[in-house]
């Protein structure tokens, strides 16, 4: 059997207490035979710059570089408010992302069926939901130059952010959208704002072009981003592939999340291009934050973080049988009511976030 090589990098606020519950899993599956894993383990984020004064050091860059996969959990947080824009927590993610070129970045928002009644929105409205938002992570205005703030000696000072996309970036993001699709209900819907931006106009073109090219056998539809944000929380049963820029798909998965429940729910996968060989550099993480609110207390949500493995393990270490069996356990300890308390309905109880990581250890165990 294959030893992947996984380098798990915690973070700050919840990312730890939700890793703990990852590494539980691990070790589960190590221990039933069904995977095999060498376990590095770096700093990045709050918990990096304190230790070197920079939110991710060289040597753990060169571990991500070398791993199979990386298990990222979040970063960020009020302590690390001033230090500085270059060297926020949040820094050494951004700087994952575009080092190791993940340009493909997977938000699955999956309506698990014992959380119907956890959405913010009618149980009708999002039964069954499974859509997938494919989010460009390298480019767009997250990493567009000119990116400044400038004194204009008037008192008044100016800030730039660049949204900057060139043909090759759109393409490849709008072919593994495609792709996907094939594998689910055929059909991609492109968001972008072609009304008001110039890299929309663009996005568009080049979605269409590739659309007519390459990819006539898969329904595709165009649909501005703000209009999109309205039929998300109307309908979203409507949609199956959704494929945005850097921005936009930042801000939609979040909205997306409370459709599932809580963002405690929504796993990610974040995928570079594949080499000669066939390998590629990847990197799994929640889609939520380090949640200062509730950190230090025990209750954060691990289904997103433990998702996130599952993820790992269908796309880049060739276990999709392992991932099928995470997630059903998962759905099973759902299907048992069982819940953390940002999926629990107001007035019900709730377990812990390690209460949450031994259930599905038992639900693996009772091979559900
Ligand atoms: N990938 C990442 O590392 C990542 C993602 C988003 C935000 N951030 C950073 O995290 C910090 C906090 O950001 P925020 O508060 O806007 O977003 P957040 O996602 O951390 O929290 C938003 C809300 O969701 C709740 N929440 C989040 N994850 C949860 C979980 N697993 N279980 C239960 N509840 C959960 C939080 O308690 C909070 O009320 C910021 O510094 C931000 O930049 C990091
Ligand atoms: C923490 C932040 C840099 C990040 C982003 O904006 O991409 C986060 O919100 C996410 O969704 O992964
Ligand atoms: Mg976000």
């Amino acid at each position: 059997m294959a030893t992947h090589k996984l380098l798990l990098l915690a973070g700050d606020g919840i990312g730890p207490e939700v890793m703990e519950e990852v590494k539980r899993v691990i070790a589960w599956l190590e221990k039933a035979g069904l995977a095999s894993f060498a376990i590095e383990e770096g700093l990045v984020g709050g918990a990096a710059y304190d230790a070197h004064g920079a939110s991710i050091s060289e040597a753990d860059m060169a571990l991500a570089k070398a791993a199979d996969a990386v298990i990222f959990g979040a970063v960020g947080g009020p302590k690390w408010a001033d230090v500085g824009y270059d060297v926020r927590p949040e820094a050494g993610l951004l700087r994952l992302r575009k080092d190791l070129e993940l340009f493909a970045n997977l938000r699955p928002a999956i309506c698990y069926p014992a959380l119907a009644e956890a959405s913010s929105l009618k149980p009708e409205v999002v039964e069954g939901l499974d859509i997938l938002i494919v989010r460009e992570l390298t480019g767009g205005v997250y990493f567009g130059e000119p990116k400044t703030i400038t004194d204009l000696g008037n008192g008044q000072k100016r800030a730039i952010d660049t949204q900057v996309y060139d043909t090759f970036e759109i393409e490849r993001i709008a072919a593994v959208a495609f792709e996907l699709a094939r594998t689910r209900r055929n059909k991609v819907t492109s968001s972008e704002k072609h009304n008001v931006m110039k890299s929309g106009v663009l996005w568009k073109e080049v979605v269409t072009q590739l659309h007519a090219r390459a990819y006539k056998d898969v329904e595709l539809d165009h649909q501005l981003a703000d209009s999109l944000a309205m039929q998300l929380v109307r309908w979203p049963k409507q949609y199956d592939v959704i494929v945005t820029d850097n921005l936009f798909g930042d801000i939609l998965s979040d909205l997306a999340a409370m459709l599932t429940g809580s963002i405690g729910m929504l796993p990610s996968a974040s995928l570079g291009a594949a080499d000669a060989a066939g390998r590629r550099a990847s990197m799994y993480e929640p889609v939520h934050g380090s949640a200062p609110d509730i950190a230090g207390k025990g209750i954060a949500n691990p289904i997103a973080m433990i998702g996130s493995l599952a993820m790992a393990l269908r796309y880049s270490l060739g276990q999709g049988e392992v991932a099928d069996r995470i997630e059903k356990a998962i759905a099973a300890v759902l299907d048992a009511g069982k819940r953390t308390a940002d999926i629990a309905p107001k007035g019900t109880p709730s377990i812990s976030t390690s209460a949450m990581g031994t259930a599905i250890v038992e639900a693996l165990d009772a091979g559900a």
